[in-house]
């Protein structure tokens, strides 16, 4: 039996990874770890027999649950990763909080399915080199890097990486329509069903910027183009010296590339997918006025502090959109603001507090412009 231990287990891809291992045979959950989602988590206690499960806000937990031990707290998703010491680490939590989650994982288990896309983007090269150190594998789970590592098995001669972006919600609002748009109408993504922040972001186009980021270092290149695949059937491309154009093709459901990470190098999941034969491939170019935050991905590529700031100020402003505190437009402005700010202060990044410092820092700076607007 592989023992798999899931972080963000009550999130869109931590129900997911459990459908999955429904399915799977050989496969166990041994633990998870959750924000404070605790009446979610019990049932899953009860399914799957959990031992050990992490709630990281402070409360009232019973120290044992069916037979399950609770570790509450700041540092618990560690020690329970820790006391696991799974097969698998699936790292679903959302946001930089699962940087640690993740540096744990690559220390206590032998492979990481890596959905948690800001582990890389604020991590990066700390990260794969620990992955390195401790010969634990990284296997992406974000769908378009899933696709491009598979697209890569066995090929050297890549040109450029082309990663596809469905447009979000508000693709077919005109420009003047977005100054007033409500958190409802952006939290309605056109195919896929995930965390509230993500779903912003993929309105604004940040999450199309910090995947370029995340290909950036997974893949070690800066020929990164992207395109609108409205039908998101397309879920990336790689290009070949040669002219030859590789594209991974299917249904968009986070299920296959999760079930990738857990089996890989087998494709032991079976899924069926609906006749895509019907529909038109098509791409369409992004517009970066409209998008200005893909272009910022571009302008910051490989300054590993702006890649930090970028990630944590979206995650500030998101947050007051969500609360209706700022409009949906000054999530870009906001962003680009603290971006302005922690280009001068002068920090050099060579560990992981390193790391933690700029996103702290990062924001300070964005929670005080934020009150300001
Ligand atoms: N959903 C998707 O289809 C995709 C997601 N991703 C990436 O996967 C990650 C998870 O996304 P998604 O599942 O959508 O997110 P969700 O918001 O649905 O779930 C987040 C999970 O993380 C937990 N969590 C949140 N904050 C903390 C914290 N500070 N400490 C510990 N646990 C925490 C939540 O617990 P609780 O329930 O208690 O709040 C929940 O279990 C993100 O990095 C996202 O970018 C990438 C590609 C696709
Ligand atoms: C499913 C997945 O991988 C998401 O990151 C997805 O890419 C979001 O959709 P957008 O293409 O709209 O950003
Ligand atoms: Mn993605």
């Amino acid at each position: 039996m592989k023992k798999i231990f899931i972080t963000g287990i009550t999130g869109s891809i931590g129900i997911q990874t459990l459908d999955v291992v429904r399915t799977l045979k050989n496969f166990e959950i041994v633990g998870g770890s959750i924000y404070s989602n605790w009446e979610k988590l019990k049932k899953i206690i009860d399914e799957f027999h959990l031992k050990y499960v992490a709630v990281v806000k402070d409360g009232e937990f019973p120290k044992e649950y069916n037979g399950c031990k609770v570790l509450v707290g700041k540092r618990s998703v560690e020690r329970a990763i820790e006391l696991s010491s799974p097969d698998i680490t699936i790292v679903a939590t959302s946001g930089a909080s699962g940087i640690k989650h993740t540096i744990q994982a690559i220390k206590s288990s032998k492979r990481i399915g890596l959905a948690n896309k800001e582990s890389i983007v604020c991590g990066g090269n700390l990260v794969l080199d620990l992955a390195k150190k401790f010969n634990t594998e990284i296997i992406p789970v974000d769908s378009e890097h899933s696709a491009i590592y598979q697209l890569l098995l066995g090929e050297k001669e890549v040109e450029k990486i082309i990663l596809t972006a469905s447009g979000g919600a508000l693709r077919d609002y005109p420009v003047e329509k977005l100054k007033a748009v409500k958190p409802s109408e952006v939290l309605k993504h056109p195919n896929w069903n995930m965390g509230k922040r993500i779903t912003v972001d993929s309105a604004t186009m940040l999450n199309k910027g910090l995947e370029i980021i995340e290909a950036y270092y997974l893949f070690k290149t800066k020929n990164i183009e992207a395109f609108i695949n409205r039908n998101s059937h397309i879920h990336s491309m790689v290009k070949f010296k040669d002219g030859v154009i590789k594209m991974h093709f299917g249904t968009p459901t986070m299920k296959i590339p999760i079930a990738y990470s857990l089996t890989y190098p087998e494709r032991i999941y079976k899924f069926d997918i609906p006749n895509l034969f019907d529909e038109k491939i098509e791409f369409e170019k992004i517009d970066f006025q409209r998008y200005t935050l893909i272009k910022t991905a571009y302008e910051i590529l490989g300054n590993q502090k702006l890649h930090i700031a970028y990630n944590a100020a979206d995650e500030v402003f998101v947050e007051l959109f969500l609360n209706e505190k700022i409009s949906f437009l000054e999530i870009n402005k906001g962003i680009s603001e603290t971006l302005s700010k922690i280009e001068k202060e002068n920090i050099k990044i060579s560990s992981f507090e390193d790391v933690f410092k700029i996103d702290e820092l990062s924001r300070n700076i964005a929670k005080e412009l934020g009150g300001n607007y």
